[in-house]
This record gives C-alpha cells, sequence and structure tokens, in this order.
C-alpha cells in the first residue's frame, strides 16, 4: 500500500469540495483541515462549476438531503465528471429509508461515482442484498461482507469502501481488509462522513488510482483513531472525537505502518 500518498496530501493540500450534511459538517471540516487537506463547504448549485474547477475532488453526503440539495448533487457530479474530479458517495442511511436508496440509485445513473463508501447496510441497500440496516447504523445481517462489497462495485463499476469493525475495499475484483481501528468509531456520530472525505482527499492526490487512495485513507482513519484509543483509559466518545483531530494532524507514515492491519 502507497502509504507515502500521506506526505504527498499534506505537500499538496488538496481542495476538498464537500456536499456535507447539516449534522456532521464541523467535524469533516476540522479533520480534513488537521489531515492536511483543505476542506470547502458549498450548498449553492449556482457557484458549482468553480467549486469543482478548483476542488482536487469531491465528496458528496446524502446524510440531511432536500429536494434543492438533490438538484444540486445533479449539477455537481456531472460537472465532476465533464472536469474529471474524483467523486466519493455516502449513501448515508440508504438501507433504512427506502426514499433515499430511491435518490441513491437515480443518482448513480445520473454520473459515474469512483468510490460509494458506506456501511454494511447502506452498501448493501446499493447492491439490493438483504441486510436489516438501523438508522444511520450498519444494523445486522447474514451475508459474506466481501460479496457484498464486490457486487455493489460491479453494479455501479466504481470502488466500494464497506466500513465497519474491518474495512472492505474492492474495485470489484481486487479485495483488501484494513482491520485497523476502535469501537469508539462508533461511539462518535460522524465518523463514517469523515471517512468519506478523507477517501476524497486522498483521491485529490491519487486521481489515476482511486482504489489506492481508499485503502491509504481507511488505513490512516483507522490506524489514528486506534492509536488515540491506546492512550485513553475509559470509555470517552468525546474525548476520543478531539484527539482523533490531533491525531491526524500529527501522526507519521511509519506510525501507521507499524501498526498496520491489512490483508
Ligand atoms: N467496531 C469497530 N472497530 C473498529 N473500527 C470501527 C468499528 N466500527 C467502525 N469503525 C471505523 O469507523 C469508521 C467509520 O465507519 P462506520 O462506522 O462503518 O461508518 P458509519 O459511521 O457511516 O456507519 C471507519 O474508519 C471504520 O473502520
Ligand atoms: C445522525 C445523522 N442524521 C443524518 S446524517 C447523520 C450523521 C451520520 O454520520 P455517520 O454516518 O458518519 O455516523
Ligand atoms: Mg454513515
Amino acid at each position: 500500500m502507497e502509504l507515502q500518498l500521506l506526505n504527498t496530501l499534506r505537500d499538496h493540500n488538496p481542495i476538498v469540495f464537500n456536499i456535507a450534511n447539516f449534522v456532521t459538517v464541523q467535524d469533516v471540516a476540522n479533520g480534513l483541515n488537521a489531515l492536511g487537506a483543505s476542506p470547502i463547504m458549498s450548498a449553492e448549485v449556482q457557484e458549482a462549476e468553480t467549486m469543482v474547477q478548483i476542488a482536487g475532488a469531491v465528496c458528496i453526503n446524502l446524510g440531511t438531503l432536500t429536494t434543492t440539495q438533490i438538484d444540486q448533487i445533479r449539477v455537481v457530479g456531472k460537472l465532476a465528471n465533464q472536469y474529471h474530479k474524483p467523486v466519493v458517495l455516502d449513501p448515508v442511511a440508504v438501507g433504512a429509508v427506502p426514499y433515499r436508496k430511491k435518490v441513491a440509485l437515480e443518482l448513480l445513473a445520473d454520473f459515474q461515482v469512483d468510490v460509494i463508501r458506506g456501511n454494511a447496510g447502506e452498501i448493501a441497500a446499493l447492491a439490493g442484498m438483504d441486510w436489516q440496516a438501523k438508522g444511520i447504523d450498519a444494523g445486522s445481517g447474514q451475508g459474506d461482507l466481501v460479496e457484498i462489497a464486490q457486487a455493489c462495485a460491479q453494479q455501479f463499476q466504481c470502488c466500494v469502501i464497506l466500513s465497519g469493525p474491518t474495512d472492505v475495499i474492492t474495485d470489484g475484483q481486487r479485495v483488501v481488509k484494513v482491520a485497523n481501528g476502535t469501537p469508539l468509531f462508533q461511539r462518535h456520530v460522524g465518523s463514517g462522513d469523515l471517512l468519506s472525505s478523507i477517501v476524497a482527499a486522498f483521491a485529490a492526490v491519487s486521481p489515476t488510482d482511486v482504489y489506492q487512495a481508499a485503502q491509504v485513507a481507511c488505513l490512516v482513519l483507522a490506524g489514528a483513531g486506534e492509536l488515540v484509543a491506546s492512550q485513553l483509559t475509559a470509555d470517552r466518545p468525546a474525548t476520543f472525537a478531539i484527539d482523533l483531530i490531533d491525531r491526524l494532524s500529527l501522526v507519521t507514515v511509519p506510525e501507521i505502518q507499524t501498526i498496520a492491519q491489512i490483508n
């Protein structure tokens, strides 16, 4: 895995254009900034073309979608394809809310995304596979996570990250698993949103190999979280979230390499 991409990202400080949800927008902005990217959020379709032009990549989050935002997303997605900017889609809660699934499938038919990043409930829903999602959370199911992720990637001709205790990253054929992390990620709302935006940041500095960018993003975030958790003496979700921002700013390639659990 090309972990040096972390240093490349910090050298280039790429602009990441986020269509964010209103729950976690500040966590996402601060997380990207700490890592070494330059976040910008926009909800205005009139400035869509400029946003896409100045950005290295686009992250589209469906967490608090509105009809106006869906129209903006459609314009932004098509512009990103036209300007060859990588697009990451975070299909928040499509496994639990049929309307969201319908919207996500329509958007996926309107423009090409490079990476879909979701939890098991979200990726299974897009792949049309059986799963019991629970709100924004993964929920439960019996299916094989690698098969679900591969089916989703093949259906939408893109990379898929099915995140959770182990992140499954696939381009539809090849599969890499990152087993790092901490259960504290699940105790903080917005961990998945941050991962999606970090994937976009790495895609901005690796636009010709988003599969590689997806792997590095998963390892850097999960590794940083694991390092934070190893210093906490109790279950402290708020402290975890604060310390994660600091760690994203300080973490080095050798530190991540030492703890990497990849297969
Ligand atoms: N139980 C867990 N153990 C380790 N890491 C986890 C665990 N649950 C989630 N993560 C990590 O949290 C991040 C967000 O993933 P996830 O919780 O699946 O997204 P979402 O918040 O969208 O449901 C990922 O980096 C993932 O590796
Ligand atoms: C609580 C909530 N409601 C709509 S979006 C959102 C945040 C989802 O964040 P994540 O999927 O990263 O935990
Ligand atoms: Mg999520």
